[in-house]
């Protein structure tokens, strides 16, 4: 494991299932941070692309995929990203498509999230000693999403669909027949178990996020078809990996650019997200206990919430 001290890693990148690594990206060093919030989800690898770009690579389960979808320590892990330096994350999931033109093998870029998880994980960094509440109306980043649909043409035998719902559930069992059918009627297009709370950390950490589903199956809403199974994800997912690679390798120039300037096509790259904590916090600086500000402090060192 690497003994280097990063703090300079702008760009993360969180690999679902069956991506566990980026391997065609130049390998720096590991660390393995003990964050307030625990340690991530595994080793982090700090990479560089061929253009030298510095780039932070957690699989969200862990090598070997160890930890079910709950059980994930996403505050662990948007913690540690943000530690090293990172402003933008790009986070890779498999999904279930509820909608007949997601077809398997493609990719999509949601802009809504349905939040359908039990309450079971811990989902803020803003309890235990402060109270904060983000703005989480538009849950993800709509200039990295443009960012990364300008490389859509490097997939290969695929495309990426925009502007759609992902409900989130509990799992780790997938859906019923009866919940698959009310999340179509709910106007969601594709399902996952991970999105939450990792969109709502890196809010939290004011980082810009954005997910990119990839399309592994039809969930079980289509009549007379075999429900999903762990089998047809990850035989889907062979193909999805490759084109999640070549995806990064596309857009990571562009995203270099955008966070090294905080500019993307003429405007604030960083808008709704830079700031975000700032105005979140509702405790009385007096109310703020020293334990709590000392944590909040490996995500947020530029503000003061305590006397
Ligand atoms: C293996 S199917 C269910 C599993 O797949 C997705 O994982 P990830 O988002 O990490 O790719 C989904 O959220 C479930 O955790
Ligand atoms: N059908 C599905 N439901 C929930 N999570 C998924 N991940 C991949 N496919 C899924």
């Amino acid at each position: 494991m690497s003994t280097t001290t990063y703090t300079d890693v702008k760009i993360g990148i969180i690999g679902g299932s069956g991506l566990y690594a980026l391997d065609n990206l130049q390998v720096l060093g590991e660390v393995y941070p003990l964050t307030p919030w625990g340690h991530p989800s595994d080793k982090i690898t700090i990479c560089q692309t061929k253009e030298g770009t510095k780039v932070a690579f957690l699989p969200r389960h862990g090598k070997g995929h160890a930890l079910t979808p709950s059980e994930v320590p996403a505050r662990a892990n948007i913690a540690a990203l943000k530690h090293l330096g990172v402003r933008a994350i790009v986070a890779f999931s498999a999904v279930g498509s509820l909608r007949e033109e997601l077809v398997p093998g493609q990719f999509v870029l949601p802009t809504q999230i349905f939040d359908r998880t039990k309450g079971i994980r811990p989902s803020s960094f803003f309890e235990d000693g402060i109270v904060g509440h983000v703005g989480f109306a538009d849950p993800f980043h709509e200039p990295l999403a443009e960012l990364i649909a300008d490389h859509a043409d490097a997939l290969v035998d695929s495309r990426v669909h925009r502007n759609r719902t992902l409900v989130c559930m509990e799992g780790p069992a997938f859906s019923t027949r009866a919940e698959s059918h009310f999340y179509r009627m709910a106007n969601c297009d594709v399902i996952n178990m991970s999105v939450i709370p990792e969109a709502k950390l890196a809010r939290e950490a004011e980082i810009a996020y954005q997910m990119v589903c990839m399309v592994t199956d039809y969930d079980c809403w289509r009549p007379h078809e075999a429900a999903v199974d762990v089998t047809t994800v990850m035989g889907t997912m062979e193909g999805n990996k490759n084109n999640a690679k070549r995806l990064c390798e596309a857009f990571f120039p562009d995203l270099e650019r955008a966070v090294n300037t905080a500019q993307f096509r003429g405007k604030d790259f960083f808008a709704g997200v830079e700031g975000a904590a700032k105005i979140a916090v509702q405790s009385a600086p007096e109310k703020v206990t020293a334990e709590a500000a000392e944590r909040i402090k490996y995500i947020l060192p530029q503000y003061k919430y305590t006397v």
